[in-house]
């Protein structure tokens, strides 16, 4: 299981730890300087062969402590190892500071400026380790460790970024909105969105390491456990009581025990549910695509034929009359039925079979499309809305008012702005940094009382009861040829699949958007949209043999 924490719920757990007497801050500082020297050995293998040279950067709290521990440590192993330290090391917090005195009987420390940390010959180290700020940053650096950090991200032109290792988080990144704060591009000097080669966290990733700018800067992320597990998993001292943000990854969806439930852990059609007598197409469920008119019907049988090769067991396109050539000479598996209007919508929804819908891609914005999403969203059936069935309930209060538990609303960045504008403004105000995409999606779903999957490298799922999931394509998961036309189709369509097979809303979510990542992984570059539901068997293949993930 991969929790996901803020910083606030860290430092709760750190505390939590210490108050229960069975270890102390100076021990936990201590595994957290072995833990990056550890990564440090794993990230570049041929540093453990011969010493090297290192600089750390302390800053004047706790990071700063985990730095004179490196340095120690690093120094210990015959590095040369170099000390800049920011502010007055003597007021360091108490382990802090006798990590501090511990590295001053082995070296000196320098106070931080660019012009000493250049004057150090910066450019000849190997190692760079940025200790200054990690879960304890409250504002914008400025002053000289800001020059530093510019200078280090390249302002003069330098290139370190290969050799800077940052502790918890590149000093300035925001660890729950994963925006470098006081900058309007995420950028510390340029706009290069980069900074680290790896950063090293503690116990669990952070919000801010898979979120916004976080994932550039941070280049890659090493979890190293420092034995904090016991009172995370107790969740002791838990600085929130919302559930808990899990990460999406090949293990499971929501594999807290709390919750119970592991989608991908109950996949589709695997052998169990064959054996156990579930083989009727039936019982697989029967997803409904609506369909726009005709020259509009690529999306919905985009996501027709991802719902059915996500595992529904029959897929019907509803399809209005103008359309039915273009979509009968196109389609084969998928059954289609004319529906000229929202009566007769209606009367197709009078099958029960029917259990899961997806309306909204290439549908239209006129009066007759509201009336069919009025009637859709009447059912309240399981529905993913998506594209212009966003754009229709986001200028409609009558059909906001009409979200159930059971929908899921797939917006992009611009769909979501129009659907929860004074959201995303505080999102997108500089002032308000920390506040976090999963801040934001929780927001939208309590608002709109469904489950909202906020798309993009950073994709954000959650409910109206504040269940999260964070599910990014960044790291060993980057999929950038994701962004192409019809992949939100797609989306769409793999989730509609699932509910039909009777997933929850939120599972549902978090599974597709596992699902979609994976066979864009699979197929790798040129993919274009038709390309990923032909991926889905492979990769289904692997979820239920228990490889998934080792694509
Ligand atoms: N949580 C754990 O289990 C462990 C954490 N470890 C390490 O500790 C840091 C967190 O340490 P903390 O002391 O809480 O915070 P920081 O070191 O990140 O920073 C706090 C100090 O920095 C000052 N500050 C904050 N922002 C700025 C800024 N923009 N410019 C200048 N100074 C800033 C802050 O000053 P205040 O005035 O705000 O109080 C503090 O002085 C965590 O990231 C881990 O690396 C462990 O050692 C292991 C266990
Ligand atoms: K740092």
């Amino acid at each position: 299981m991969t929790e996901i924490l803020t910083a606030a719920q860290m430092r709760s757990i750190e505390q939590a730890a210490i108050e229960s007497g069975e270890v102390t801050g100076l021990e936990l500082m201590e595994r957290a300087g072995r833990g990056v020297v550890e990564a440090v050995f794993e990230e570049w293998p041929s540093y453990r062969l011969s010493p090297r040279r290192a600089i750390v950067l302390c800053g004047p709290g706790n990071n700063g402590g985990d730095g004179y521990v490196v340095a120690r440590l690093l120094r210990d192993l015959h590095w040369d190892v170099t000390v800049f330290s920011l502010g007055d090391p003597e007021k360091l917090p108490p382990d802090a500071k006798t990590n501090y005195r511990r590295w001053l009987a082995l070296g000196d420390v320098q106070p931080l400026s660019e012009r000493a940390f250049r004057a150090a010959g910066a450019g000849y180290a190997d190692l760079y380790v940025d200790a200054l700020f990690g879960t304890g940053m409250s504002r914008p650096v400025s002053g000289e460790a800001w020059s530093v950090l510019t200078h280090l991200a390249g302002r003069n032109g330098d290139d370190y970024a290969p050799y800077i290792v940052a502790i918890d988080a590149p000093s300035g990144l925001c660890l729950d909105s994963g925006r470098l704060l006081g900058t309007a591009n995420g950028s510390y000097a340029h706009g290069h969105n980069r900074f680290a080669a790896l950063t090293v966290t503690f116990d669990s990733p952070k919000q801010g390491q898979f979120l916004a700018d976080g994932p550039g800067l941070c280049g890659k992320l090493a979890v190293k456990d420092i034995g904090l597990r016991k009172w995370r998993e107790t969740g002791a001292g838990r600085a929130m009581r919302l559930p808990q943000t899990v990460l999406v990854t090949d293990r499971s969806v929501v594999p807290d025990r709390r919750h119970a439930l592991s989608p991908l852990r109950v996949p589709v059609k695997s052998e169990r549910n064959i054996h156990a007598g579930h083989t009727h197409k039936f019982s697989f469920g029967h997803g409904v695509i609506v369909s726009g008119g005709a020259g509009r019907t690529g999306a919905a049988r985009l996501a027709a034929r991802s719902a059915l090769r996500v595992g529904a067991g029959l897929v019907s396109l509803a399809v209005p009359p103008d359309a039915a050539a273009e979509v009968a000479a196109q389609i084969t598996a998928p059954m289609m039925r004319a529906v000229p209007d929202a009566g007769a919508m209606a009367e197709m929804l009078t099958d029960a079979r029917l259990n899961a819908i997806c309306i909204g891609p290439g549908l239209g914005l006129g009066p007759n499309h509201a009336a069919l999403v009025e009637t859709v969203l009447k059912t309240g059936r399981p529905t993913v809305l998506d594209a212009d069935a966003l754009s229709l309930v986001a200028r409609d209060d009558q059909l906001r008012n009409l979200l159930h538990q059971n929908c899921v609303l797939t917006p992009h960045n611009g769909e979501f702005k129009r659907l929860f504008p004074e959201i995303e403004a505080r999102l997108s105000t500089p002032s308000a940094q920390s506040f976090s995409k999963v801040d934001a999606v929780r927001a939208a779903a309590a608002e709109a009382g469904c489950t909202v999957l906020l798309k993009g490298r950073d994709t954000v799922i959650a409910t109206p009861q504040g269940q999260c999931a964070i599910h990014a394509a960044v790291y060993e998961r980057a999929a950038p040829w994701l962004a192409t036309a019809g992949s939100g189709d797609v989306l769409a369509g793999l989730i509609a699949g699932l509910l039909a097979q009777g997933y929850a809303a939120f599972e549902a979510a978090a599974t597709g958007a596992w699902l979609h990542v994976e066979c864009a992984r699979q197929f790798g570059p040129g993919l274009i949209a038709e390309d990923l539901p032909e991926q889905l068997p492979g990769v289904l293949r692997r979820v239920i043999s228990g490889e998934a993930g080792r694509v």
